[in-house]
């Protein structure tokens, strides 16, 4: 799949795109804003309302495909009626409408890891360490200048441990596998429901790449949210606010 090797200003996406489509949605800095720290993350009833309303529009045709754990998923957002499909921990692990579960190993090495970013955080003011099922991340949104001591922290452990290291804003990662977002579309596009239908991807992220380009190598789409830069999105929405936006403008279509 061709990547736009320039940034410049993505065409905004049709409403109508979605449709027909299977959706698939990034959480953080997708649905809501990015703060400060990860548990700080403002979650409002209109956005249980648009993810409800979307699920009634799209039956079975809309997933949630974060760099989050299903848990802290379920834990930020409650339940949603009617349930959407769920992607955790960037593609590894999964969980379908019905509550079908794909969870795969949690790597030893986690463990370690937790401890040496534990150490790290403890010396650099501002460092956050998040421990999820499949993954540890080290947060520096809060102190910059720990950026480059963070990614060599993180290169050292992922070759001590056998992990793979996912980029992310302010933040790098570790995780057990290198399951991706792409093998999320994939693996959620086979299942009849979706099967057919265009898979659309909506995130800003590096983690979401993989979506859209499995997204579009299956007849769909990416769309990128937030300014343009090197992707494979065919489409861009400026912000967390146009997006929602856009989305119950397509519910309004469907509805
Ligand atoms: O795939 P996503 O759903 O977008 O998750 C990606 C990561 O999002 C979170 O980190 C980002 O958001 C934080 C809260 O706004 C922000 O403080 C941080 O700088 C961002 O990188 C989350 O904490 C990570 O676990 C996700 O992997």
């Amino acid at each position: 799949m061709a990547t736009n090797a320039v940034p410049f200003a993505l065409p905004l996406p049709p409403a109508g795109l979605v449709v027909e489509a299977s959706l698939f949605i990034d959480f953080d800095g997708t649905l809501v804003e990015l703060v400060e720290r990860p548990d700080a993350v403002c979650i409002d009833g209109e956005l249980r309302s648009l993810l409800g309303a979307l699920g009634r529009a799209l039956p079975r045709r809309v997933a949630l495909v974060s760099g989050r754990s299903i848990a802290q998923l379920d834990e930020m957002l409650g339940e949603i009626d009617p349930m959407l499909a769920y992607a955790g921990s960037h593609g590894s692990e999964r969980r379908w409408h019905d509550g079908a579960l794909h969870l795969p190993v949690r790597a030893a090495g986690l463990d370690g890891v937790v401890a040496a970013f534990d150490r790290f955080a403890a010396s650099r003011e501002g460092v956050l360490v998040e421990p999820k099922s499949y993954s540890v991340a080290l947060h520096y949104r809060l102190a910059p200048a720990a950026q480059e001591d963070a990614h060599g922290l993180a290169r050292a452990l992922a070759s001590e441990h056998g992990l793979v290291i996912q980029h992310g804003k302010m933040m790098v990662e570790l995780k057990s596998t290198g399951a991706d977002k792409g093998a999320a579309v994939r693996a959620f596009a086979a299942r009849p429901e979706m099967a057919g239908r265009p898979p659309v991807f909506i995130g800003d992220d590096l983690t979401d790449e993989a979506g859209f380009e499995a997204a579009q190598a299956l007849g769909g789409a990416g769309v990128l949210v937030g300014p343009s830069r090197q992707t494979a999105a065919r489409f861009g929405l400026p912000d967390v606010t146009a997006t929602r936006a856009w989305l119950n403008e397509a519910i309004g279509l469907m509805t």
